[in-house]
This record gives C-alpha cells, structure tokens and sequence, in this order.
C-alpha cells in the first residue's frame, strides 16, 4: 500500500479507536451558555466551514458577510461569509483524497463509521434538535424526530453498505461475466432551509455508505447544524476529507456544480433552481438527484374516518410551519362531508399553540425568515382578492413573550371555497395555508388532482381498500399516503414525478444513485476473431 494511504488507514483506524474510547464529545459548539438552549440565547462563534477534518476560518474573504438570523426572535445569530472558489477546491481537494481510502474500504469497515456516527448523534441529539431550532425556527418536537430520522438514515445506510454486491452470468463455453457495484466519487450535496439537519443526513448516508466522499453546502439561511454532522463523522473514524462542509449561496453552489473533479450533485430545493442544477450537471454529464417543490393533492372521500382524514391534514399542511415540499396542500374534499370536516379541522388549526419553538408545549414555531413570512401572507391576501374565504389563520402573530415580539410568527390559515385556478391552488406557498376544494367524484377529483406540472407526493383517506389503491395507481405522485400523511421512514423511497424532481433518496434504491456498475466478461477459452 503506498505511503500516504497507509497513513490515512493508520489515521482511521486511530480515529476510530479514539472516539470508541473518548467518552466526551470533542470538538462541540462552544456555547457561551449550558446546554440546554433558550431562545435568544446563543450565540455562534466557531466557524460553519468544515474541511481536512477540521473547522475551517476562511481566510482572504472576497464577499462581504451576510447575517443569519434565529426565526424565533429575528436577532442576529451570527455572519456568514461565503466560500470561494479557492475554498471550493480546497474542500473538494480534501474529498478526493479521502475517497481513494474510503472507497477501498469494505461495507463492514464502512458500516462500523457509520453505526459510531448514529450512536453520537443519539448522544447529541439534544443539542442538535436545539441548535436546529434556533437556526430554523421550527419546534424542538419536530426538531427531535429529524434528528431521529437523520439518525435512523446513517444506521439504514451503513446496512446497506454491508450488502453492496454484484453479479455474476454463466456465458458459453465455460465463460463467465460479473458486475461490480462502485462509487461514483467526489458526491456534492446541496441543501434547503427546512430539514437543515435530515438533508444533511439524508445525502451523505447513502453517498458515504457507497464508498463515495461528500461536499455539502447547506442553505445560507440554515447553515449551523450542517457543521455538527462533519464533527460527528470525523469523532466517529472517518478519514479527513470524507465529508466536508462549505457556506454561501448560489456562487458557491455554482463553483461546486462546475467542479471538473465532482462526480454527482444531489440537490433539495425549488424547481426553478433544480432546472439550473440540471443545466450545470449536463456541461460535465454528471448525475443528479432533484428533490424538488410540490404542491400535492390530499383527497378525503366520503366514507373517510373523519377524526383520522383531519389529523391527516393537518399533517400534510402544518408540520414545519407548512414548509414541506410534499405537504397535501390542495386538500380535496367530497362535498356530502365538506361540512363536518371545514367545522373540524378549522377548530383544531385554531387549537396549535403557536410561540416559543424551544418550548415543548409549541406545535407551531416561527417561519425561517421575515421576507418568507411577508412572502406567505402575501399569498394569502391573494387568495382573498381571488374570492377564497378565510376560515381561520392567515395573519400575523405576535407572542407574548417580549423576547419573540420581532419573531416571524403567522397564524395557521385554512381557505375554503377554493377553485382549481386559483393562485393559492396553483401554486406552492411553503407556509401553514391549506387550501379545500370540494369535488363529487373519483374521476373528477383524479382529473384535477394530476393537473398540476408537479408530483411530489398525494394522499387519499377511504375505507374502501379497492378504491384507495386505485386512486393511488391513477395519482402521477411519487410519494404516496393511503389513510396517513408525511410518514417518511427511511426504509422506502422519497421523491416526485415529473417537475418535482429525479431519483429518490432513502429506501434500497438511493444505492443507484451513489453508485455505478462494471461489467467484466471473462474469456475462458480463446478469442473467436472474425478477423
Ligand atoms: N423535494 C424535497 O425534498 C424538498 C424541496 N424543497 C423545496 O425547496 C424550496 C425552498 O427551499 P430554498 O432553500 O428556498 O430553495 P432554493 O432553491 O432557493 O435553494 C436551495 C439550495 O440551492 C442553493 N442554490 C440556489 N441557487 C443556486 C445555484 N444557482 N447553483 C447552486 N446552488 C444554488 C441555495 O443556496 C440552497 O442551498 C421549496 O420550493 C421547496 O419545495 C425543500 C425541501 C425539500
Ligand atoms: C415530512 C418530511 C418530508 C421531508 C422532505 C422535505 O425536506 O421537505
């Protein structure tokens, strides 16, 4: 084995020995406060640049610094100053190298990383549920059920890197072919603002778990947890390099995109941006993963259980302050139930507690940004002037705690009275505002709910077995709930149809989309030339 590659396996298999017998978490945040967080509280100081296993203060910064703020009270949280192009190659300088270990490593040897990785995270799982709080203003419920869902993908992934196998084909004459399953490379992920942590999670597992290495730029809005996960993998034995972590917006995720020595791009985001993605994959013909927008149909017949097909909405609308790609925003309602179900649903979406999202009792925390929060109401306003009716919600919010009063807090907002062209319809708002329509029948409602150039997710509520999975077959959705909704376990696959995106993440079948497959014939016998 060369040199070098014996002193990164030394240094891997030392690494790994280290964190196996430091009981203590090297290298957290240095919070100028306890661990348990409150809002208004922290403050971030260390560095969000992660390469060469290791924090990373950029140097000669050419862009001026832009802030990142905690949603929940609108103060400052920290500055955040783009990577470069020069930070760009030295990220992906330090990925590279990783991956020509990492990627001769067997799934076993990956695996013991992985599962080290998933046991810290359920040791930090606190501190990463809080810290992504105060980044996204989401609750500290839902922040601790993504860090498990990041959590559960690493150890999904890491038994997946176990099994990676080939083929093998009997030809003729004693020969034989077979396949070997291999990595792609140097894998870049790109993420949004909503899931800062699970994206994270939900791109690296599988990219690491096929031997690849990973650079991954969060969005600028949410960068701070993205940091703790390159901790986390370096504390748990991965070679430096293996997953690095570069801040900045679209330049950045440009340079990354046109990188000549990146294999891949797995991107989460809008559709107009996972057009340009595209666009800037097809010059080096690199894969690419788009999870992209939504704006799904959530249908509710008749014979629906009606306490469940509520509960259902309002999990396809509110969860994350209604800023899910596949929510079921465009909930269709048969109009013999229409009623009963506007009387219920508008009186549980008037029962959320909004406020504080570090508090335990809050189900609806602050949106991630002001001109988000304008940009949401504004759509609501639209609505109106387009002849929907306001049942509830739809304004802003001002808690009573003095300290959340410049917070980006909304009142959750159910529209009835809604038509199919309309702008709060068409259109995908990313805030708590779920819009009902009422329909008659099956055919109907599967016309309408598959006009839309989007296909994230759907979901139907029925207690008639032949008739949901018959919608479902008609529904052209990738992501699909029969008498639930938003259920994303990491063991199946997630991901849309048509505008909303290509390829999947989670679920056996992401290992495609790592990774790439050789075929060998081996000739046995002599060549039979026709020449
Ligand atoms: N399908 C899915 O799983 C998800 C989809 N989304 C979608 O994302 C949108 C909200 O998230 P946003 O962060 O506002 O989306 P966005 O598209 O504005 O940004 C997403 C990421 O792309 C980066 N980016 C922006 N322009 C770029 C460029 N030209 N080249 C390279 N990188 C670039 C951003 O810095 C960010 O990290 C919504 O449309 C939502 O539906 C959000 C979460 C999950
Ligand atoms: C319910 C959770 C879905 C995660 C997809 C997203 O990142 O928006």
């Amino acid at each position: 084995m060369k040199g070098s590659n014996f002193r990164i396996l030394k240094h891997l298999k030392m690494n790994l020995l280290r964190s196996l017998r430091t009981p203590g978490l090297r290298g957290a945040l240095h919070y100028t406060e306890t661990r348990t967080i409150t809002s208004g509280t922290l403050h971030i100081k260390d560095p969000l640049n992660f390469w060469c296993g290791g924090r990373v203060n950029l140097k000669d910064v050419k862009t001026k610094s832009e802030p990142v703020y905690e949603p929940a009270t609108g103060r400052v949280l920290c500055q955040l100053q783009a990577c470069g192009a020069a930070d760009v190659d030295a990220a992906v300088g330090s990925a590279s190298a990783a991956f020509t270990v990492w990627s001769k490593l067997a799934g076993m040897e990956r695996a013991k990383v992985m599962l080290e990785a998933a046991r810290l995270i359920e040791k930090r799982r606190e501190e990463i549920a809080e810290i992504e709080v105060v980044n996204n203003g989401k609750s500290i419920t839902e922040a601790r059920l993504d860090v498990d869902s990041a959590r559960l993908c690493i150890e999904y992934f890491a038994a997946q890197a176990t099994t990676l196998s080939g083929q093998h084909v009997q030809l003729p004459g004693g020969s034989f072919a077979y396949t070997r399953r291999e990595p792609l490379g140097v894998c870049v992920g790109i993420g949004a603002w909503n899931y800062p942590f699970q994206i994270v999670a939900w791109k690296s597992a599988p990219a690491i778990a096929c031997g690849n290495s990973m650079v991954f730029k969060p969005s600028p809005v949410t960068p701070v947890t993205a940091v703790l996960l390159a901790e986390i993998y370096s504390q748990a034995g991965a070679p430096e390099g293996l997953f690095n972590v570069v801040q900045g917006g679209q330049e950045t995720g440009s340079l990354l995109c046109h990188h000549p020595s990146v294999a891949k791009i797995s991107f989460t985001g809008s559709v107009p941006t996972g057009k340009k993605i595209m666009e800037m994959a097809s010059r080096g013909v690199k894969p690419v993963t788009l999870e992209l927008g939504g704006k799904s149909p959530l249908i509710i017949f008749e014979d629906s259980d009606l306490e469940n097909a509520v509960r259902g909405a309002l999990m396809a609308n509110f969860l994350s302050q209604g800023q899910v790609c596949s929510n079921g925003t465009r909930v269709f309602v048969q109009s013999s139930i229409l009623p009963q179900f506007l009387k219920e649903v508008v009186r549980r979406t008037k029962a959320i507690q909004i406020g504080d999202p570090l508090l335990d009792e809050t189900r609806m925390g602050a949106l991630v940004s002001k001109p988000h929060l304008e940009k949401v109401l504004a759509y609501v306003k639209q609505a109106k002037k387009e002849g929907a009716r306001v049942l509830c919600g739809g304004e802003p919010f001002i808690p009573a705690d003095s300290k959340l009063k410049a917070g980006y807090y909304m009142t959750p907002c159910v529209l009835d009275g809604c038509t199919d062209d309309m702008t709060c319809v068409r259109e995908e708002i990313f805030g708590p505002v779920m819009s009902v329509l009422s329909f008659d029948t099956e055919d109907e409602v599967l016309r309408r709910a598959n006009d839309s150039a989007l296909g994230l997710a759907a979901g139907v509520f029925t207690k008639d077995v032949k008739r949901a999975h018959r919608v479902i077959e008609n529904l052209q959705a990738g992501s699909c709930f029969i008498n639930n909704y938003n259920i994303t376990p990491v063991e199946v696959p997630f991901g849309g149809y048509k505008a909303s995106g290509i390829g999947r993440e989670n679920g056996q079948v992401t290992i495609e989309f790592y990774s790439q497959l050789k075929t060998v014939v081996v000739e046995m016998g002599d060549v039979d030339s026709l020449f």
